[in-house]
């Protein structure tokens, strides 16, 4: 369902993403992990159409993420980095708005805004503007706006930055829930994240994949058998590429 194929992106001579490729299918929960700068917020950038790749491609439930971006961003939810979101409005309001801008209308706006509000917790949030909200809080209503219109593919960067341990149970729960219909990629620091929601982690480093494992194996790679040792050995400047699973084929 996802797809990116040799995707290469260079700011003023710098490449921050160097032919990454790999492709996530239903049911796959991906966690993306790497360094600060490491290409990862770049590569998800691509992969949603919010930026044009230098080199290769992405697609999104079989559409080009460039060439065919409204088809491709139809089928996703992107939670990119921080809490975009129009202060003066409401999480209700900014999900109905997110809803309308899909072409959503009347009941089926009312009741997948409804879900989406429930599902991201924001509770009395909801009715208060978006700019007088806790950075958690303002979070979850970026996150309610992304799953509002049940997309078949999420791209969540950092999903649950600035959020208390009960709010990051509450997100990593949902993410876990929503996972059987969809496939998933999120970007984190968290090395429990991964542990606890990812079926796959991919560790880059310099713009380049380094690993492409399960959260198990990928652990075993690591001096101490764990993901902070793994993290460590495989994302020192002169890590070489020492493991690369074949992504599957995206469907
Ligand atoms: N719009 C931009 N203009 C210039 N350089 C950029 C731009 N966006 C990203 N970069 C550079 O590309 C590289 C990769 O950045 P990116 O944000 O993708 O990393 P990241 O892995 O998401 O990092 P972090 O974990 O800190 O969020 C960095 O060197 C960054 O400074």
């Amino acid at each position: 369902m996802i797809l990116a194929d040799a995707l290469v992106k260079t700011f003023a001579g710098k490449t921050a993403v160097d032919r990454v490729s790999f492709q996530v299918r239903q049911g796959e929960v991906l966690g993306f992990l790497g360094p600060n700068g490491a290409g990862k917020s770049t590569t998800m950038r691509m992969i949603a159409g919010c930026l044009e790749p230098d080199g290769g491609r992405a697609a999104v439930a079989g559409f080009d993420s460039a060439m065919q971006r409204r088809q491709a961003q139809s089928q996703l939810g992107y939670l990119p980095e921080g809490a975009p979101a129009y202060p003066a409005m409401t999480p209700r309001g900014f999900v109905r708005f997110s809803l309308r801008a899909r072409g959503f209308s009347g009941a089926g706006l009312e009741a997948a805004a409804e879900l989406a509000l429930a599902r991201a917790s924001l509770g009395a949030a909801a009715e208060r503007p978006i700019g007088t909200l806790s950075k958690g809080y303002k979070r979850r209503a970026a996150l309610a706006a992304a799953i509002a219109h049940d997309p078949l593919v999420l791209i969540l960067d950092e999903p649950t930055d600035g959020l208390d341990p009960n709010q990051k149970d509450g997100v990593r729960a949902l993410i876990t829930a929503m996972a059987p219909d969809k496939a998933i990629i999120i970007s984190t620091h968290l090395l429990d994240e991964v542990e606890a929601i990812c079926t796959r982690a991919i560790l880059i480093a310099g713009g380049r994949v380094m690993a492409d494992e399960t959260p198990g194996a990928l652990a075993k790679l690591g001096p101490q058998g764990d993901l902070p040792s793994a993290f460590r050995a495989l994302t020192a400047p002169s890590g070489e590429v020492i493991s690369h699973r074949p992504g599957r084929r995206a469907t």
